[in-house]
């Protein structure tokens, strides 16, 4: 690995800001929840033993509100949910099932079945200690509801990624443009968009030129964890993002891999920096992000478990045997069945943008029949 979360500082962030991050440390309770033994229901605090009735009501517990003193033989308190059960009682008898004339309560239906009906017992939730939220796991908005019932204002997370992010390419102009001549750029505001729920911190380098001094020079100024690159990676004349980050002091890692959409990709270093450069095509730039700087983001923000999860699908068509290198294609799930589009081609992006989900094709996996299950990895 290029990088280690647990090289990073631990930072506290208010419940607010944590949500969506992961937890540095496990998170234990610091109360135990309920901390008493509350009402589920309105109704009237009993005990069991005084079953059917009659009872004398002497009073009231309210959440937040509790009754003072204690419920002996026959006596009952009116109570509501989430109050306290007042001591002595041991049930509570729901009130669309009482009926009750002055201080005098009776029995208007079946009554609670057993002792303890109706009442959440204290630490029926957790306990002082528990374990409320294990290091590495994502502070999702019930975790964050846990970790404030538990008595955490703040929680421990990783400081968030910055994430450098350069589009090359001469032919490229920003988003707007209808220029024939040009190429409107797309990755950046794609990636951008796709580390929209990461704790990323996005350095936005623009377009850079097919300029190999000027692509060394912003690099070599680059202050971010993370610089992601897209375009210039293959092998062409103009593709110079390897040869401008090794005259920046940079160097590589690994470079080509056996994936489709995604062959020409890098990852390398700079400094402190990784670097990871992503094929030009969009379709190549989109599911490289998602294999590996989506993952690396995550790693690096605490995840211990960071990679996608493909899940097995139905497809809804044949599809021939792969080759090589591993394919993810582009599909979309129609009526509980995956459709793999029919042209994938690396540069379509409509197509891509109709699609909601990648059909994982292993290296050299066989050809597939309609009604076969097959891994798909679902898109947000
Ligand atoms: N002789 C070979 N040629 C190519 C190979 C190969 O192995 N041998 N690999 C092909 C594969 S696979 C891919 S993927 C592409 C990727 O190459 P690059 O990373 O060098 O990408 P570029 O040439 O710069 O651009 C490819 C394509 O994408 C457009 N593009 C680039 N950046 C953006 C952007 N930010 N927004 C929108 N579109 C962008 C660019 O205009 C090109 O059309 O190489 C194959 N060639
Ligand atoms: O690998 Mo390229 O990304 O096939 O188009």
């Amino acid at each position: 690995m290029l990088a280690l979360a647990s090289e990073r500082s631990i930072v506290e962030l208010p419940l607010r800001q944590a949500a969506g991050r992961w937890a540095a440390r496990d998170v234990t309770a610091r109360r135990t929840q309920p901390g008493h033994d509350l009402s589920a229901m309105d109704g009237y605090a009993i005990r069991f033993q005084d079953m059917p009735g009659p009872w004398t009501v002497i009073g009231e517990s309210a959440a937040g509100r509790p009754f003072s003193g204690s419920v002996e033989a026959g006596q009952a308190t009116r109570i509501f949910t989430g109050a306290v059960l007042p001591e002595g009682a041991d049930t509570v008898l729901i009130q669309e099932e009482a009926a009750r004339d002055g201080a005098v309560l009776t029995l208007a239906g079946e009554g609670p079945a057993h002792q303890g009906r109706n009442v959440r017992r204290r630490g029926l939730d957790f306990s002082e200690g528990a374990t409320l939220i294990a290091a590495g796991q994502r502070l999702t908005p019930a975790r964050i509801a846990v970790a404030a019932t538990g008595g955490h204002a703040v929680l421990p997370v990783r400081p968030a990624v910055r994430v450098a992010i350069a589009a090359t390419g001469d032919e490229l102009v920003p988003p707007g443009s209808t220029d024939p001549a040009a190429l409107p750029e797309s990755n950046g505001v794609m990636l951008a968009a796709m580390l929209a729920d990461l704790p990323a911190e996005i350095i936005d380098l623009g377009i850079l030129p097919d300029d190999l001094g000027k692509l060394r020079d912003a690099f070599a100024s680059v202050e971010a964890d993370l610089l992601v690159t897209t375009g210039g990676a293959s092998v062409g004349d103009h593709d110079l993002v390897q040869p401008a980050l090794k005259a920046a002091g940079g160097s590589v890692d690994f470079w080509r891999i056996a994936l489709r959409p995604g062959k020409p990709m890098m990852a390398g270093r700079l400094g402190e920096t990784v670097v990871l450069s992503l094929p030009g095509n969009p379709v190549s730039a989109f599911v490289t992000a998602t294999l590996f700087v989506r993952p690396l983001i995550a790693h690096l923000a605490g995840a211990a478990d960071p990679l996608p999860k493909p899940i097995p699908a139905v497809l809804g068509e044949d599809l021939p045997a792969n080759g090589p290198r591993i394919d993810y294609l582009r599909a979309a799930m129609i009526d509980g069945r995956v459709h793999a589009a029919a042209i994938q081609d690396s540069s379509m992006l409509l197509t891509l943008a109709r699609s909601t989900c990648l059909i994982v094709r292993p290296p050299h996996a066989p050809a597939t029949a309609m009604g076969d299950s097959a891994e798909i990895l679902m898109l947000a």
